[in-house]
């Protein structure tokens, strides 16, 4: 464990759902819930306040169903709750290594999880535990990486950390271009005029309009959140500054 300062006293941490499933192909894999929660312990033994905002892509996109002809925002509805089944899991495997936590949903299900509201979502961080963000933006239309922007400004998150499947912001996607090359920083501009499409135009647009750097890193690797948290690690930092 990282013994440096942190730099941030909130942030905002999106973890990919495609990268829970793991090599399974769907689903959660619960090894890896359990290391992105060790992750997060990590930086909450720094002193960190973290929320979490947690994708979908390993059980439900939207545009699956549109692009086969279905209704997109039955679709997008199923996305979301995808997103709540797998804020409940990383939960879980917070609470198993003794992490206090809240799952709110953008979607109320009070049987499940509380409701979302800027003041509760504020009173669990200021009691030091993680809360994590559920269902999205409760809107169609929406992606998980916009609701970490929105998330993070309605927090105060000084940092959205996005944790995806590739270890920064690429000239072009690196899984379909081998000669793309890795940015160390860019600006919230340069992202939506370049077109890098890592994270959605709304999400990019949202972080700039209220000052958020956006940090890039892979969260398959090992740590990686609590270096970050520090000024280590290696990512692509997203900022005008
Ligand atoms: N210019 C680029 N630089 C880096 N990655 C890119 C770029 N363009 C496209 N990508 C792709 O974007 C992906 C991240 O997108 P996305 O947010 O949909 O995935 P995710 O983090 O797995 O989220 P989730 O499963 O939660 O929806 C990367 O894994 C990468 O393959
Ligand atoms: O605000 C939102 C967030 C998500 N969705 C739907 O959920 C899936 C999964 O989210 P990802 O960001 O792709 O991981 C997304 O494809 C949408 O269908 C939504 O409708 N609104």
């Amino acid at each position: 464990m990282s013994e440096a300062t942190p730099l941030y006293k909130r942030v905002l941490l999106k973890a990919s759902g495609e990268a829970l499933m793991g090599e399974q192909g769907f689903g959660i894999d619960v090894t890896v819930a359990d290391r992105i929660a060790s992750d997060i312990a990590e930086a909450r033994a720094l002193g960190v306040e973290v929320g979490v905002v947690v994708g979908g892509g390993n059980i439900f996109r939207g545009v699956a169903v549109a692009s086969r002809g279905g209704d997109r925002v039955s679709g997008d509805h199923m996305g979301m709750l995808g997103t709540v089944i797998n804020a409940l899991a990383l939960a879980t495997s917070l609470r198993k290594i003794g992490l206090d936590c809240e799952v709110l949903s953008a979607i109320s299900m009070p049987e499940i999880c509380q409701s979302f509201s800027q003041r509760l979502a504020l009173h669990h961080l200021g009691r030091g535990k993680v809360v994590i963000f559920a269902g999205g933006t409760g809107n169609p239309f929406f992606t998980t990486d916009s609701a970490a922007a929105l998330r993070a400004a309605e927090i105060g998150a000084e940092a959205i950390l996005k944790g995806t499947q590739v270890d920064g912001i690429y000239s072009a996607d690196p899984k379909k271009d081998p000669h793309a090359t890795r940015y160390e920083t860019l600006t919230h501009d340069e992202v939506l005029q370049k077109g890098l499409a890592v994270m959605d135009v709304a999400a990019v647009a949202l972080a700039r309009e209220n000052s958020i750097p956006i940090i890039v890193f892979s969260i398959h690797e090992q740590g990686a959140f609590a270096r970050i948290v520090t000024g280590g690690g290696r990512a692509t930092i997203v900022n005008d500054r």
